[in-house]
């Protein structure tokens, strides 16, 4: 049986105490707002008592004036109070951002199959669920303040004359009893309305990502009429959902209407027969113009709770192994320490690093390895082959903590390692993936990717062997790639990542068949200048021959099982 989720007032009451001085504070500044109201409705009672020459509670008129626009002030400066509920809001969207991110990277992200669609579709959760769910919060804090001014006018009111008071509250009971009954279809609406919107962002997304495809495919037109039509659904499923809102809306702006005429036609007779005076008028007509908008703020905030709980699922599928309090939980937005060095060299050069049980399987598809025992040594290089889809990438990430895995131990030196992703990091480790991404910066950036240790560039550009590349590059280091790398081929691209994990200087080296693109010749100078140390261990995926050949130690993978042994041949 699935565990019933939190609800989503319980879920928003929790983010919104993250800052309790700042709610308070908040809170203080709305009820501030809302009792000045029912001060200014009194006054203006009193004012026009006063003009009609009846006895007003202390104040000649003039000095009623006076008082009146000091509330007044009091309120408008209240209300500007706007920028500290900015500051507030900004914490909660921070940490409903930050426990979204957390629990993709701990899950391995992407990479590891944990987003439930594409990552523009996951972008549009990061950014518009996280702005419903907090709209549920704002407009909670807003509807109590109003609630509270609503409170009192009534009281007000209902000493002055119960049946005016009943036509002007009636209408307004009707409206939130229609709000409550249409507000399904709002969600239902919202629901479609996202999804919609995810499918458009998760195809511009994939289309920008594989543009060459595209054009190779010469796709684009199939792909724009995909994208064409996507749009198109969105924007009738975007109509249908702010029609829903709207139609609402509309329907109360009458009712309110309704409400303010039926307090005239009773206000008459009333006034004939002297019971109700110019003044109680004014009262009623003050706070009957801010008790109408009252249901409508209710009704958002009835559309805005659907809307809530439609953004607490979408975003709860970003929380692979998290439940949806996962998503309120407080942490602080910034660490108090700063992150540990990662140049930090601990506990000692790598002599071994021993794997021992390593299983990680994709829960996707239920493949990935299976008990896995390897022993790198420094000076040595490791060749991982077999058939596609046998489990080389899942192993390297496996064990350098970029997934998730099911069971396994690391030792370093014989030391275990209890977080391999914090562990395995320069200049312990350096991984270089199967297709290696660059920035659309200048070689230089992409070598150094901040780091400021430009000292050795010139030999790790040696050891990659991209130095005869480089020479031939009339602007050098200062020479632009292009976006993600455009301007090299597929080899010089595998080779700038390679430099750009030995500017690391790492004990072991990862990579993750980076030689696919090389010719044989440079393959062989590569394996020549970066198998020259002896204290550096290479861990490498290849089905290559010429590296095979190479090796120290070749392990076999076929369906996530190893097979340890010699090999100088690929099968
Ligand atoms: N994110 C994922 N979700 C679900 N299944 C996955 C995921 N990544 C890989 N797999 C599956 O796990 C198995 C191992 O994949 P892996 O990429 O490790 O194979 P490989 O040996 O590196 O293949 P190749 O030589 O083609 O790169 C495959 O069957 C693949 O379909």
């Amino acid at each position: 049986m699935t565990e019933r989720r939190p609800s989503t007032w319980r879920l928003a009451g929790r983010l919104a105490w993250y800052r309790p001085g700042l709610l308070l504070l908040s809170l203080v500044f709305f009820v501030a707002a809302s009792s000045s109201m029912v001060l200014i409705g009194w006054l203006l009672q009193q004012i026009f008592t006063t003009l009609g020459g009846g006895a007003a509670a202390g104040f000649d008129g003039l000095g009623l004036i006076a008082v009146l626009a000091a509330v007044e002030v009091t309120r408008i400066a209240a209300s500007w109070a706007g920028v500290l509920r900015t500051l507030y809001w900004e914490r909660l969207r921070g940490l409903l951002r930050l426990n979204l991110l957390r629990a993709q990277l701990a899950s391995g992200g992407p990479g590891a199959g944990s987003l439930p669609s594409s990552t523009g579709e996951a972008v549009s959760r990061f950014r518009d669920d996280v702005d419903d769910f907090l709209y549920l919060c704002e407009m909670t804090v807003f509807v109590a303040g109003e609630l509270l001014f609503a409170v009192g006018a009534i009281t007000i009111m209902l000493s002055i004359d119960p049946l005016m008071t009943i036509a002007v509250l009636l209408p307004l009971a009707a409206m939130v009893f229609t709000t409550r009954s249409v507000s399904n279809r709002i969600r239902d609406r919202r629901v479609a309305y996202r999804r919609a919107s995810g499918a458009v962002a998760g195809l511009l997304g994939e289309m920008f990502g594989a543009v060459l495809a595209v054009k190779t495919a010469q796709a684009g037109g199939g792909i724009l009429g995909r994208l064409a039509e996507l749009n198109e659904r969105r924007s009738r499923a975007g109509l249908r959902d702010q029609l829903a809102t709207d139609l609402l809306d509309t329907f109360n702006r009458l009712t309110v209407d309704l409400s303010v005429g039926l307090v005239l036609l009773l206000a008459v007779p009333a006034m004939h027969s002297g019971r109700f005076t110019v003044g109680d008028l004014a009262l009623f007509a003050g706070y009957a113009a801010a008790l109408v908008a009252m249901p409508r703020y209710v009704g958002r905030l009835i559309a805005g709770h659907r809307r809530a709980g439609v953004a607490v699922d979408r975003m709860t599928a970003l929380l692979p192994a998290g439940s949806p309090a996962a998503l309120v939980t407080h942490r602080p937005l910034f660490d108090a320490e700063p992150p540990p060095a990662p140049y930090l060299r601990a506990p000692g050069p790598l002599r071994s690093l021993q794997v021992r049980g390593l299983t990680a399987v994709h829960p996707g598809s239920g493949r990935g390895v299976h008990d896995v025992d390897l022993t790198l040594t420094a000076g040595t290089l490791t060749v991982i082959t077999g058939p596609a889809g046998a489990g080389k990438t899942t192993l390297l990430r496996a064990l350098l903590g970029l997934l998730p895995g099911q069971a396994g131990e690391l030792f370093w030196n014989g030391e275990p390692v209890a977080d391999r992703a914090a562990f395995l990091v320069p200049p312990r480790s350096a991984y270089v993936p199967q297709v290696p991404r660059l920035f659309s910066e200048p070689l230089r950036d992409n070598l150094l990717l901040g780091s400021e240790d430009a000292a050795g560039l010139d030999g790790v550009v040696r050891s990659a062997v991209f130095d005869d590349d480089l020479a031939a590059m009339p602007d050098g280091l200062d020479t632009a790639v292009g976006t993600r790398g455009v301007r090299l081929s597929g080899g010089q691209v595998q080779r700038v990542a390679i430099a750009r994990a030995l500017v690391r200087r790492p004990d072991l080296l990862v990579l993750d068949d980076v030689s696919s693109a090389m010719d044989v010749h440079t393959e062989r100078q590569l394996w020549d200048r970066l198998l020259t140390r002896s204290d550096r261990a290479l861990l490498v995926v290849s089905n290559r021959p010429a590296t095979i050949a190479r090796a120290d130690q070749v392990v076999r993978l076929d369906h996530g099982r190893a097979h340890p042994g010699r090999e100088r041949l690929a099968a």
